[in-house]
């Protein structure tokens, strides 16, 4: 299990329990940490002229003692630029005495031609913005196009936020250790670290696991054991029903993009739940989706009541206002245990179910604590997450992560904070990131297709946080594979072939 992300705090504590279990002490974690970085210089850039390695005052400039050592012992020029000594009896200043070469000062850093940067400057500890020499390290690097590789982080990105602090280095190579940081998913960080490789350094899983780790990079190794597979004796009411809300007359296709992925998603059957003056248009447009009228909250709770309904999404185009108000409140309350086989297994609301409690979100919240309610899923992008969250969102020091996570407990719902970096956050705490995305999925009803497969996998059993970092990923794969020419229609069936090679790789067993 290599899926978990660590806070800096968090890979401290890793380092300091390996150390304290010995026998690795904390030089040799560096220096196996910057033999990993120096191996990947070498087999990446056989052919570079020139070395040029920035190492910081901590740790991480340690790591590049290190890496300079190893290189200039393999042949490689090499120069040491350093921004200041390392403390007196830290690792770094062990690693620093083993390095043959004499430092210069970073202020006078320059490079020639087919010359590389390794950034050794600052990694987990970065406490402040770059300034001064660091800056200026930074765009001598962007304008003379050298490639760089970076130890640990770029310098100058946050490993637990993904945010530039002042400026930082755009590497082309990002070696980081024992498990990736929170800051190599979100962005801007992600873009600045380039490729990432994880080395190994000697810090066991039982390590990782003492410390319970509550956050993940979004991927089967999270979920696929969940994933559902029919049973033999499967029938379409056992492998979960879907409804889906569908908007007035002249706004049902978001609904039916909706419906047709929770379809896809193996969910056994679908209905749209239509408005009685859109029924003959959403008629015209399906065939094994069902249909069925729901005009209000008697029509709902009728259908809830006769069905062994599993899964509802509210919210594609089904317009702003005090009906979606009320229908949202109705399936909250509607709800049976999760675990009941005959209950509501889960709800998402999306796009105008959540703008609609932009006003009062407190009684959206409150109805999703309120006893038997279904999990609920809400999936907002950006400006949706504002409506709902407004203080949480204007928040500018917490990172993304964070104001997913706090939005989740506030409203005791799983909350999948949509972008290029979405976070899928449960309020028990656990939250992923998910970084498969392609800007292929920027297209309208991306969305709505996303809601549908996540109410297909809770329909089917699926845990909702499972099921929502499951939708994301399998959503987001489709799109990358689908690549150029993707819109919201060839979704659902380009998820087809994602679930196939999740299922042939053991996923649900
Ligand atoms: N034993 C360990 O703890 C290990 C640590 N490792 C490396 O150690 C790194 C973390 O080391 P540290 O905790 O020493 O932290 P860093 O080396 O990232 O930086 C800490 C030092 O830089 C200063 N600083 C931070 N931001 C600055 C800025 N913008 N401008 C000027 N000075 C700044 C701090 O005051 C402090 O002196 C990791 O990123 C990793 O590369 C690895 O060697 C593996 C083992
Ligand atoms: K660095």
């Amino acid at each position: 299990m290599s899926h978990e992300l660590l806070t800096s705090a968090e890979m401290g504590e890793a380092d300091r329990l390996t150390i304290a279990a010995g026998p690795i002490d904390g030089i040799g974690l560096m220096r196996r940490a910057g033999q990993a970085v120096a191996t990947e210089v070498l087999s990446r850039y056989p052919s570079a002229a020139h070395v040029h390695v920035l190492c910081g005052p901590g740790n991480n400039g340690g790591d590049g003692y290190v890496v300079a050592r190893i290189l200039a012992g393999s042949g490689v020029a090499t120069t040491v630029w350093t921004s200041g000594p390392p403390r007196p009896d830290s690792d770094a200043a062990l690693a620093a005495a083993e390095c043959p070469i004499k430092p210069r000062p970073l202020s006078d850093f320059d490079a020639g031609p087919c010359s590389i940067v390794v950034d050794a400057l600052y990694g987990a500890g970065l406490s402040k913005p770059l300034s001064g020499e660091a800056a200026r390290a930074v765009d001598l690097a962007a304008k003379l196009h050298l490639p760089v590789v970076a130890v640990d982080l770029p310098s100058g990105i946050s490993g637990d936020s993904g945010k530039v602090l002042g400026t930082s280095f755009s590497a082309d190579l990002t070696v980081t250790f024992a498990r990736k940081k929170p800051g190599h998913l979100l962005l801007p960080g992600r873009e600045r670290c380039g490729e990432v490789v994880l080395a190994g350094i000697g810090i066991g899983d039982d390590v990782i696991a003492r410390l319970q780790p509550q956050t993940f990079e979004n991927g089967p190794a999270l979920w696929s054991r969940g994933l559902p597979v029919p049973a033999v004796d499967a029938h379409k009411y056992k492998r979960g029903h879907v409804g889906v809300f569908s908007g007035g007359p002249s706004a049902t296709g978001a609904a039916r993009l909706s419906a047709l992925a929770a379809a896809r998603s193996g969910a056994g059957a679908v209905t749209v739940l239509s408005p009685g003056n859109a029924m003959q248009v959403n008629a015209a447009h399906l065939t094994s989706i069902m249909l069925r009228k729901a005009d209000d909250a008697a029509d709902i709770e009728a259908f809830v009541g006769e069905r062994r309904l599993s899964a509802f999404v509210l919210g594609p185009g089904f317009g702003i206002g005090e009906k979606t108000r009320a229908f949202a409140l109705v399936l909250l309350a509607s709800g049976k245990p999760a675990a009941a086989s005959t209950g509501i297994g889960g709800l998402v609301f999306d796009a105008d179910a959540i703008t609609s409690f932009r006003e009062a979100p407190d009684i959206l919240f409150e109805a999703a604590r309120g006893p038997g309610a279904p999990a609920l899923v809400m999936t907002p992008h950006e400006g949706e997450f504002a409506r709902l969250f407004a203080d949480i969102a204007d928040d500018n020091v917490s990172s993304k992560l964070d104001k997913a996570r706090a939005a989740a407990a506030r409203a005791n719902a799983v909350i999948v904070y949509k972008g290029a970096d979405t976070v899928i956050a449960a309020p028990d705490g656990r939250a992923a990131i998910n970084s498969n995305g392609a800007a292929w999925l920027a297209t309208a009803g991306s969305g709505d297709v996303l809601s549908g497969i996540t109410a297909g996998l809770l329909a089917q059993g699926m845990l909702a946080f499972e099921a929502a970092c499951a939708a994301v990923w399998i959503h987001a794969e489709a799109g990358s594979r689908f690549g150029p020419g993707l819109i919201a229609e060839d979704l659902p069936l380009a998820i087809v072939p994602v679930l196939r090679d999740l299922v042939a790789a053991g996923g649900g067993r």
